[in-house]
């Protein structure tokens, strides 16, 4: 954990991956705090209404009361659900009043912390690159924004939108990922019964040996 807080504090996007009980809420907690403390302005985020209410109860219940809103990242830049092509949605965000709220939100973070990242498409995280560095009218990934992600390959996938062009491929492939110091977590804190972390992990990746 003390590699990915150096790297956080340096700047670098990071991407942290890792089976349900090995921490990634706790790092981001911390995470968090060292960015409020330097007076970062940070926005948490998740990918749906339900993981965004469970990850603000996480993070107050590690990091105290002071810790951010949590929000949907569709809902903290405007998003919605996926219909708009990207130079039209900076069409919008630029002049549009009903987006004044979204730009704001864009041109004023600093770091950007999305969480349950297995749900966000690769349409979607290139839709945010774009829109931001647009937006923020700095060339440089993100626009300049420091990007944190957070998140279990393994647990739900990103949900198709056909009808908007987005097929629910997985970020795992985006080269945005070029952007990122990637790392993950395997130790499991959650459960300390050998045998049930032995089979937390077969179960993840479809290895479960059925034993009568
Ligand atoms: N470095 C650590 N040292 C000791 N305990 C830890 C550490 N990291 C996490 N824990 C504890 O392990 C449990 C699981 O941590 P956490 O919720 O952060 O995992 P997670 O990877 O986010 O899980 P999930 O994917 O299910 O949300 C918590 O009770 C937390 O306090």
């Amino acid at each position: 954990m003390a590699s990915l807080l150096k790297k956080a504090d340096e700047g670098h996007n990071l991407l942290i991956t890792g089976p349900p009980g090995t921490g990634k809420t706790h790092v981001l907690a911390q995470i968090v705090e060292r960015f409020l403390i330097d007076g970062k302005q940070v926005a948490v985020t998740s990918t749906t209404g339900i993981s965004a209410t469970i990850l603000k109860s996480k993070l107050t219940s590690i990091a105290g009361p002071d810790v951010p809103p949590v929000t949907t990242i569709h809902r903290f830049c405007g998003l919605a659900d996926g219909r708009h092509q990207n130079e039209e949605l900076v069409d919008l965000l630029m002049h549009s009043e009903y987006y004044d709220g979204y730009r704001i939100n864009i041109c004023t973070v600093q770091a950007l912390i999305i969480d349950e990242i297995s749900m966000l498409s690769c349409k979607l995280l290139h839709q945010i690159e774009h829109i931001f560095r647009r937006i923020r009218r700095v060339e440089k990934p993100f626009g300049g924004v420091q990007v944190v992600l957070a998140g279990d390959f393994l647990q739900l996938p990103p949900v198709p939108t056909p009808e908007y062009g987005d097929d629910g491929q997985s970020i795992t492939e985006s080269i945005l990922l070029q952007y990122f110091h990637c790392e993950q977590l395997s130790e499991i804190f959650r459960q300390s019964e050998p045998d049930l972390i032995q089979a937390i992990h077969e179960i993840a990746r479809y290895q479960c040996q059925l034993i009568v």
